[in-house]
């Protein structure tokens, strides 16, 4: 459209106002001139302005240009209206919080789905390498990150892990069999936000919302209980561990998961056979559905508790985790060691725990319960090196000398005991509390349970001790064919040259070293000459010895270590430094064996065994 001709055309007339003369003028009568006016302040004088200087009626424009802004409003608006009516009044939602499982599950599931992988703006984050299904699962990758004479990359492995794409924070639709579902990630609330920032954290505070169109939650439930199913068939193999939650985001959620790792079998735990069985079976008949109503009509609280004790390294902490893999529970691991834990805390951690989980209490004995002890002793302390500074010299110190020295090792006792926060009648409040009196399962483990308090450990509190002790023959046994056995064979497979490597600073670490390369390395360290190493060493490259031999060879390696005078961890410890070659382990373990002892005897942490 000529807009100069339309203004020609309608010349203003002479009698007319400034703004007159603009608004009135042509096509621009499609606005008056007044009203542009309240729209455009000035545009009376510009409008007289450019109709002066180049003839052109400028309202022309202007009212098209607002006539196109209203009504680009107006669809704004319908469709805010149309969408708030909607979502208002039509549909359903579920919401579900970050803190929840659920919410991890829900964004697992999603960004596996096509909208997740087509949609214009999503979220990219680095997929966890602990004990996702990636890891150990591509052995591609593997052997490509393992050059360098077969020195696995591990930086390199990693990048090659794409990541994880998620729909970012607002609403995406998407369907399932039919359904027309919206899936929307929001922020948490400002207040909320503001709470954490004042606890120095990120405000990553979310939450999810999951839409479907009507009148019931039911299609929503329907989705959710497929992908809690499908986050199971992933996850059954796995274990949860959950821990306190840092100081400062203490205050809400108490837990939080620090990882999943796969389940310990509990055949990997070298135990007496019925004293594995007994505990199972234990906590099997805790934990089945009927048993809840069993407790409550003979009026006793539905708990156990379970007390392992014993030196370290003995598999306590292993058989509680293998425990939780047994019964696809989570564990819930706290340390009375921890110095930022109060009672307080405790108490909300019992609170939060869910309905069925197992609670690992490490190493009460070493916690604040020993809190008068420790005064006593500081006391004592301080006592002794009065009197032998008394002796030294009588007339040097004053009794002045002598209070301050006494207040002050009584400072230290009670910042000590103020450190570790937890007092005997805390603990028990927070394990017979209220709160906890639903189907857990407490394992409490310690070193010292002669040092325990009589009331932490009476009937209704430790319902089961067991006794770790050092380790026996057949667990040395247990613990060498399985380290050999071809199951660690077929891992070994996998990871080929690249596992070989793990122990680097062992002579086994080079693969590539040729046979007499290795008999001189691994001869220093022999009594009895290299060429059993060679041997063991080319026994592992064409497969691990068939099972009689293994079994021989266990036997030949348990004689030579005396019963309980070592722990399993030891003996763990040592073969895994040799862990392709069973052989090798065979002929240095008399050497090892005396080293250790001598150590333990002279009380010293060196042990001159390498
Ligand atoms: N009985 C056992 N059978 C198999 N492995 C064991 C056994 N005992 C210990 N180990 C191994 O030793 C290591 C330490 O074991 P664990 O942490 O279970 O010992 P712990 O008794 O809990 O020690 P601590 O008292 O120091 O906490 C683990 O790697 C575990 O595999």
């Amino acid at each position: 459209m000529d807009l100069r001709k339309l203004s020609v055309r309608s010349p203003v007339p002479a009698n007319a106002t400034m703004s007159d003369a603009g608004a009135d003028a042509g096509l621009s009568n499609l606005i008056p001139g007044t009203v542009l006016e309240a729209f455009v302040p000035g545009y009376g004088l510009i409008s007289r302005f450019i109709l002066h200087a180049f003839g052109f009626d400028i309202g022309i424009v202007v009212s098209l240009g607002l006539v196109v802004f209203a009504t680009a409003t107006a669809i704004r608006y319908l469709k805010q209206w149309g969408k708030s009516i909607f979502f208002n009044y039509l549909t359903s939602d579920v919401h579900i919080e970050q803190e929840d499982d659920l919410f991890d599950n829900v964004l697992e599931w999603i960004s596996q789905q096509q909208m997740a992988q087509t949609a214009r703006t999503i979220k990219a984050a680095t997929r966890p390498v602990e004990g996702s299904t990636s890891e150990g699962g591509n052995d591609q990758k593997h052997q490509q990150s393992s050059g360098n004479g077969g020195i696995f990359h591990y930086g390199q492995w990693e990048a090659q892990i794409p990541p994880r794409y998620e729909p970012h924070f607002g609403r995406v639709r998407f369907w399932h069999q039919g359904r027309l579902f919206f899936f929307t990630r929001y922020q948490k609330d400002n207040q909320r936000r503001s709470l954490h920032f004042s606890y120095g954290k990120a405000a990553d505070e979310e939450g999810i919302t999951l839409t479907c169109v009507g009148f019931s939650t039911k299609p929503i439930r329907r989705l959710l209980e497929l992908i809690k199913m499908k986050s199971f068939e992933k996850q059954k193999s796995m274990t949860k561990i959950r821990r306190p939650s840092g100081k400062e985001s203490r205050y809400g959620g108490a837990w939080y998961r620090i990882s999943t790792r796969p389940s310990r079998p509990l055949e990997t735990v070298a135990l007496d056979k019925a004293q594995k069985e007994r505990i199972v079976a234990d906590v099997n008949e805790y934990l089945h559905p009927a048993s809840p109503r069993w407790y409550a009509t003979r009026g006793i609280p539905y708990r156990r508790g379970y007390l392992f004790h014993g030196p370290p390294g003995t598999g306590k902490t292993s058989l509680s985790f293998a425990l939780a893999g047994i019964f696809g529970l989570d564990i819930h691991v706290i340390s009375l060691l921890d110095s930022t834990l109060t009672e307080s805390d405790l108490n909300r951690l019992f609170n939060s725990l869910p309905r069925r989980c197992i609670v690992l209490l490490e190493d009460i004995d070493t916690a604040g319960l020993l809190r008068d002890e420790k005064s006593d002793e500081a006391n004592a302390d301080a006592d002794k090196k009065s009197k032998d500074s008394t002796k030294k010299d009588d007339d040097a110190i004053s009794a002045k000398d002598l209070a301050n020295a006494l207040k002050s090792a009584q400072r230290k006792a009670k910042e000590d005991d103020a450190k570790k926060g937890i007092s005997l009648s805390g603990l028990l409040n927070a394990i017979d509390g209220v709160a906890s009196h639903e189907g857990r399962v407490l394992v409490m483990t310690t070193n010292h349970p002669e040092k325990l308090d009589d009331a932490l450990i009476r009937p209704g509190r430790v319902d089961m001790q067991v006794e770790f002790k050092l380790a026996s023959h057949a667990q040395i046994r247990e613990i060498f064919v399985r380290m050999y056995s071809r199951e660690e064979d077929n891992d070994a497979e996998k990871y080929g040259a690249a596992t070989a490597t793990a122990t680097l600073g062992t002579a086994n670490g080079h693969g590539n070293a040729n046979s007499s390369e290795l008999k001189q390395r691994h001869g220093k360290h022999l009594p009895n000459g290299s060429i059993d190493i060679d041997i063991a060493t080319s026994a592992f490259q064409d497969g691990f010895p068939p099972r009689e031999e293994l079994e021989q060879m266990a036997a030949e390696f348990a004689s030579q270590i005396p019963e309980e005078q070592l722990s399993p961890a030891d003996v763990q410890g040592f073969l895994l430094t040799r862990k392709k070659e069973p052989r090798r382990a065979v002929a240095e373990v008399a050497a090892w064996r005396d080293a250790k002892l001598e150590a333990k005897e002279k009380g010293t942490k060196v042990v001159r065994f390498s």
